[in-house]
């Protein structure tokens, strides 16, 4: 039996796996909108394709395809996902998951959302019901630890805690929340202190914002959980994207979302920035959510390659480290770009002399 995630974080660091939602709607296999994952029944090679591209990337965790994959929103608003039923999209998942975790040496995340059942006044025990649902099927399946991601109330996010603590595995919880606080202005000090009362492990927040966004957020539940004399893991896995114009929604109020962000698209040098800051912090779950891709994550694996053990991923055969291959370009002043120094101190143009640097962000209150 390897090691588990409790076990490699006291030892080391993390490297988490990246966006599945917005990559395969890219590619044509999960629709924007409902963004449910009943590719992995669908279109199961698309995702076996992406899990091994971020496993060759240098991900530790092929987190299964089960984002949004309660009945609830399987079926929500006429959603056709639904159709395949809940319990069989979480197994597929599972199943895809550990087929490419066993081609290495990663380990495999069951994940639950928020849900409409919540989002419309549940009572806890009907919102329960449909994390019970999603955990039985990760515990047939023997998936490696869970993860209670893109919560905006705290409250909702204890309630899955609660349900995945009970299958005896390890648990992550992130929320998609800034320094703020969540949904209900809940401090995010506070947020963390809860979530590691209901149980959390590993305790962070993923999704809506930037890397910068995000540590600030992970730098305040730090601070709550260490006045709380709570010791826990820190985990970010942010957006792919910079959002320094995001409110407390991020980037769903965001006038570009979801089909016009790539202007706002994170360099690879942002990420090595964004994984060593995330070190620095003391995070030791270092991930990624919507809209990094593979290469992306090399960067995190690349920049953390001496704490890793000095080993880099089979993707940086062709990626010399801080662009070296260019050296071997036709052109003279290209070749003169094979630096860190160059590309470290690039501030790259966005090539839209028309467009503004930043949106003016919707700013509503329900999710409904
Ligand atoms: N682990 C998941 C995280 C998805 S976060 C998705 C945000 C969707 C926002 C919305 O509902 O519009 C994934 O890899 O896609
Ligand atoms: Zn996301």
């Amino acid at each position: 039996m390897g090691k588990g995630i409790l076990e490699r974080l006291d030892e080391g660091v993390i490297i988490g796996d990246g966006g599945f939602v917005v990559a395969l709607e890219k590619r044509g296999y999960v629709q924007a909108g409902p963004w449910t994952p009943e590719a992995v029944i669908e279109h199961p090679e698309a995702v076996l394709e992406l899990h091994r591209e971020f496993l060759r990337a240098g991900s530790d965790v092929m987190q299964c395809f089960t984002f949004y994959a309660s009945e609830d929103k399987l079926t929500v608003r006429g959603n056709k996902a639904g159709r395949h039923g809940s319990t069989n999209i979480n197994e597929a998942a599972c199943l895809l998951a550990r087929e490419v975790a066993n081609e290495g040496d990663a380990l495999i995340a069951g994940g639950m959302s928020q849900t409409p059942t919540y989002a419309e006044g549940g009572s806890k025990e009907a919102v329960q019901e449909h994390f019970q649902k999603q955990a039985d099927a990760f515990t047939k399946c023997g998936v490696d630890f869970l993860i209670c991601e893109y919560f905006e109330h705290a409250e909702e996010a204890c309630w899955a805690v609660e349900i995945c603590k009970k299958t005896g595995l390890a648990v992550a919880a992130t929320l998609c929340i800034n320094k703020e606080g969540d949904v209900d202005g809940v401090p995010t000090s506070e947020c963390a202190v809860r979530l590691a009362n209901a149980g959390a492990d590993i305790i962070g927040i993923n999704c809506n914002f930037d890397p910068d966004t995000v540590l600030a957020g992970v730098r305040e539940m730090k601070r709550g959980l260490e006045e709380a004399g709570l010791k826990r893991h820190l985990i970010t896995q942010p957006l792919g994207y910079r959002t320094p114009d995001a409110n407390k929604h991020g980037f769903v109020d965001i006038p570009e979302f979801p089909f016009a962000m790539e202007p706002r698209t994170l360099t690879r040098w942002d990420c090595h920035r964004y994984a060593r800051e995330a070190y620095d912090l003391g995070v030791r779950y270092i991930g990624a959510c919507c809209g990094f891709e593979p290469y992306h994550v090399r960067a995190i694996a690349e920049e953390l390659v001496t704490e890793r053990g000095g080993k880099l991923p089979l993707a940086s055969e062709k990626h010399e480290m801080w662009g070296g291959g260019l050296k071997l370009h036709t052109k003279p002043w290209v070749r003169a770009r094979a630096s860190r120094e160059y590309w470290e101190n690039l501030r790259p143009a966005t090539g839209r002399p028309e467009c503004p640097a930043y949106s003016k962000p919707s700013s509503h209150d329900i999710t409904d």
